[in-house]
């Protein structure tokens, strides 16, 4: 290609990051902190100057608004009764952390430890990992020395973090259906947690969100705002990178020595001396992989493309949380539902947010939450419950116009496992995406029992005032048959890709990355995101993934000074 741009005019950069996400904004700040670095961090998206990324209700205006989101859609589900999913991923500076639900959530110590059992590094176990949540983190609790609520006794401190970059405050508006839901939950057996990060996530609480004062904190404004003036950090925006550049390291071995992308109407080369790094996110990483023949080599030489490496695991493992979204007519209960389907309702929520910085519009999707177990036979909390005074067909689409509630339960663990794999050669193409949802009887039986599930708290004495009326899936509906089949129609993914670049041993032929996130059998090469995850944490999934790039930031710090 004659016409191709070369950068920049003086040589290489040292690292390029590929996607300015949640895991590539942390990268791009760490890696840029030594001034002898030159760092490219290269986003598809713009920047995050779109007012509704801010506005924490905004989410609902920037799923599925191709401004801010690679607007993907999963292949029909058999599991899901044949439907395909709106499948939302951030497409701007700071990625999914620009249009996600903002809930603060590492997992269970046992997540970690896994992670550290499966790859045989104990870096990667909980205590080992919680230097790397803390080392970033500005909690609110811990905002005047000890915690408040725990009585200025050091535990929460041990936990918790304050000074960091990445701000985690508490919500900014309480309703009545929400708290009652509580009530009713620990008249279920669930008992009351104030905090979910403390390795242990059981129990019932409200969500700790990722706001400053009533605004949306994402990576963007974490981690790049105070280091975008540093003269060795350059930022590109709408620079999609299609593939690696990959030549005969020194070794003999393939090296990657940079990145072939698109930006301003043409193809442009750049080229690392020291690392490429992929954080282009679980579905993106895969895809620029396989494009760039590194993948399993019957998927390439099916769509024409030359094999680099044959890597049967890249764009497999794929697991993500599926919420069962059962839903509940009250009566005498405020919800968003009628406030904000009346005019007058609509008027005092703006005028509340603009004088307060509170209310609705300051609100993440979900603001309680509960963690227990589908039944005794499980040793730990195996759902998670999202709890919304709110109710539609799915995000992105209109709330209804009935008074009514959500309870969302996801199974933390589940068994069925898909794929992201290229469609075509060209990276234009959104990739074939797969979750295989409900796909094993154990995720099946899971799915029944956790609809059963909500309906015992939902019949607890505490919500009886407010007269509960299962609309979705409905009480007609009482057998494992029937159950699975319902949760199939009402389930959506809540946003929680992993796995697909998955890091393991030397001797798992599916791993992608070795313990330390560099690319098996290529040099210079690591991805660190949330693909690298091995099994899905047991919670949301930005905090571990900001984990991760922290963790990975450290070792390729170390690695350019060996
Ligand atoms: C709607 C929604 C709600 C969610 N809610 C929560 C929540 O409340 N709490 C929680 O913990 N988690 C939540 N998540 C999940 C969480 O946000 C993600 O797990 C996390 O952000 C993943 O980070 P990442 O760095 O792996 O990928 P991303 O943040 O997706 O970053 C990848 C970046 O790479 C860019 N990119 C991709 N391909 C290319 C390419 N070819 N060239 C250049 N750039 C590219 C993308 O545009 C993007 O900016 C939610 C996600 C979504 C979408």
């Amino acid at each position: 290609m004659t016409s191709r741009a070369s950068y920049p005019a003086d040589g290489s950069f040292d690292y390029i990051i590929v996607g300015g996400g949640s895991a590539g904004c942390l990268l791009a700040n760490r890696l840029s902190r030594d001034p002898a670095m030159r760092v490219l961090l290269l986003e598809a998206g713009r920047k995050d100057d779109y007012p509704w990324i801010h506005v924490p209700v905004g989410y609902l205006y920037c799923i599925g608004n191709p401004r801010t989101d690679w607007l993907f859609k999963t292949e029909p589900d058999a599991g899901l009764n044949g439907r395909s999913l709106r499948y939302p991923r951030g497409k701007t500076l700071g990625g999914c952390s620009s249009i996600n639900g903002m809930i603060y959530m590492r997992g269970q110590a046992r997540d970690f430890d896994g992670w550290a059992a499966t790859t045989g590094d104990d870096a990667w176990s909980w205590q080992n990992c919680l230097p790397d949540f803390k080392a970033h983190e500005d909690h609110y609790r811990l905002d005047n020395g000890a915690d408040p609520k725990t009585g200025g006794n050091s535990r929460f401190s041990d936990m918790h973090g304050h000074g960091g970059e990445w701000r985690i405050e508490k919500q900014r508006l309480k309703w009545d259906i929400l708290e009652t839901f509580a009530e009713a939950a620990v008249e279920a057996g669930i008992p009351r947690s104030d905090d979910f990060n403390s390795g242990d996530n059981e129990g019932v609480g409200y969500f700790e969100v990722n706001q400053r004062s009533g605004w949306r904190w994402n990576t963007s404004k974490a981690f790049l705002r105070p280091a975008k003036n540093r003269p060795n950090l350059t930022i590109w925006t709408q620079s999609h990178v299609e593939r690696l550049i990959l030549e005969a390291g020194a070794s003999g071995r393939k090296r990657c020595t940079g990145v072939i992308l698109h930006r301003q109407g043409r193809t442009a080369e750049v080229r690392a001396s020291k690392e490429v790094i992929l954080s282009a996110g679980a579905i993106g990483s895969p895809q620029i992989l396989q494009l760039s023949g590194i993948g399993p080599a019957g998927l390439l030489k099916r769509h024409g493309i030359e094999v680099a490496h044959d890597l049967p695991g890249v764009g497999e493992n794929l697991q993500d949380h599926l919420q069962i979204r059962a839903v509940f007519k009250v009566a005498n209960a405020k919800t968003l539902n009628t406030l904000a389907n009346s005019l007058f309702g609509k008027a005092m929520i703006g005028l509340e947010y603009a004088l307060k910085r509170s209310g609705p519009m300051s609100m993440s999707p979900s603001q309680l939450g509960a963690f227990t177990r589908s039944d005794d036979g499980q040793a730990h909390a195996n759902l998670e419950y999202h709890v919304q005074p709110l109710s539609l067909d799915a995000f992105g689409e209109p709330l209804h116009n009935v008074p009514a509630f959500t309870a969302s339960v996801c199974n933390l663990n589940p068994t069925s496992v898909g794929s992201v794999r290229i469609r075509s050669s060209k990276a234009s193409d959104a990739p074939v995406i797969a979750p295989n949802y409900l796909s094993t009887e154990e995720d099946r039986r899971i799915a029944a029992e956790s609809l059963r599930q909500v309906r015992r708290i939902v019949s607890q004495p505490a919500l009886a005032k407010y007269q509960p009326q299962e609309w979705k899936p409905g009480l007609q509906f009482q057998s494992d048959e029937e159950l699975t089949r319902l949760a199939g129609d009402i389930a959506n993914t809540i946003f929680h890709p992993v796995g697909t670049t998955k890091m393991g041993r030397d001797d798992d032929p599916m791993a992608v990355v070795d313990s330390r996130l560099r690319v098996r059998g290529i040099e210079g090469l690591r991805v660190v995101d949330a693909g690298i995850m091995p099994k899905i944490t047991s919670g949301n999934t930005n905090a571990p993934t900001l984990m991760i790039a922290e963790k990975a930031a450290g070792w390729i710090v170390a690695d350019a000074r060996a």
